[in-house]
């Protein structure tokens, strides 16, 4: 079994239950209540913004301008995620705030800079997979779910995520290799501790929909 395939196994229980989570199916069904819309794109502006600078940690962890050039132009589909956030934001008509970083939002920003701060180069890659793996997941489901309909207020943000027919690099199988490579020379205990930070941001992407779902706050105002 690949590095790869391995990772992909033991996710799968994560993302299985990603697929049925609330709000996810709510996607699919163009329903999702507009406090749950707001909140997820409040909170998905403070993650974008760490995301692409954790990636620009990344960027400086490897000599590889392959991958480089690879790293630097999955930063420009953070424009499709503007997209995306003005989808929902079209439906309950609220405008970004900068709402407070909520726990679970600063959990998961904290996991992907210390991993890409303090571990090796396959670390970084490995914390900041999950986010594009699942979405492209999502999309893809449901897309062959046909719940991209015109009926579906939605829509657009699911083929947003949805991989494309027409797109050149499957960034996503990319993704995958350069993290095998970067783990060739590794021993198993630093493969192991790699693939916890990977299944660990996946986790967070599950606690993701679910702070939305439920509006996790701080318990205190200071
Ligand atoms: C939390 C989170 N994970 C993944 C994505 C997809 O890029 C996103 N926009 N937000």
């Amino acid at each position: 079994m690949t590095f790869s395939q391995d990772i992909l196994t033991r996710a799968q229980p994560i993302m299985d239950t990603i697929m049925v989570h609330p709000f996810v199916k709510g996607i699919a069904t163009g329903n999702v209540p507009d406090d749950i819309l707001n909140y997820y794109v409040e909170q998905d502006e403070h993650y974008l913004k760490d995301y692409l600078q954790v990636t620009a940690l990344t960027v400086t962890k490897t000599n590889d301008t392959n991958d480089i050039a690879r790293l630097l132009e999955t930063a420009q589909f953070i424009s499709n995620e503007s997209k995306a956030h003005e989808i929902m934001l079209n439906i309950t008509g609220h405008h970004v705030e900068n709402w407070r970083r909520s726990p679970d939002t600063q959990r998961y920003t904290d996991h992907m800079y210390t991993s890409a701060y303090h571990g090796t180069y396959a670390d970084a890659l490995a914390v900041l997979l999950p986010c594009a793996w699942s979405y492209g997941v999502i999309g893809r489901e449901l897309v062959a779910q046909g719940a991209n309909n015109d009926a579906n207020p939605l829509k657009e943000w699911i083929e947003i995520y949805s991989p494309q027919a027409n797109d050149e690099i499957d960034y996503n199988a990319w993704r995958f290799d350069a993290l095998e490579r970067a783990v060739a020379n590794l021993n198993d205990s630093q493969k192991e501790q790699v693939i916890q930070t990977f299944l660990k941001s996946l986790e967070m992407e599950w606690r993701f929909w679910e702070a939305a779902w439920n509006q996790t706050q701080w318990r205190f105002d200071f």
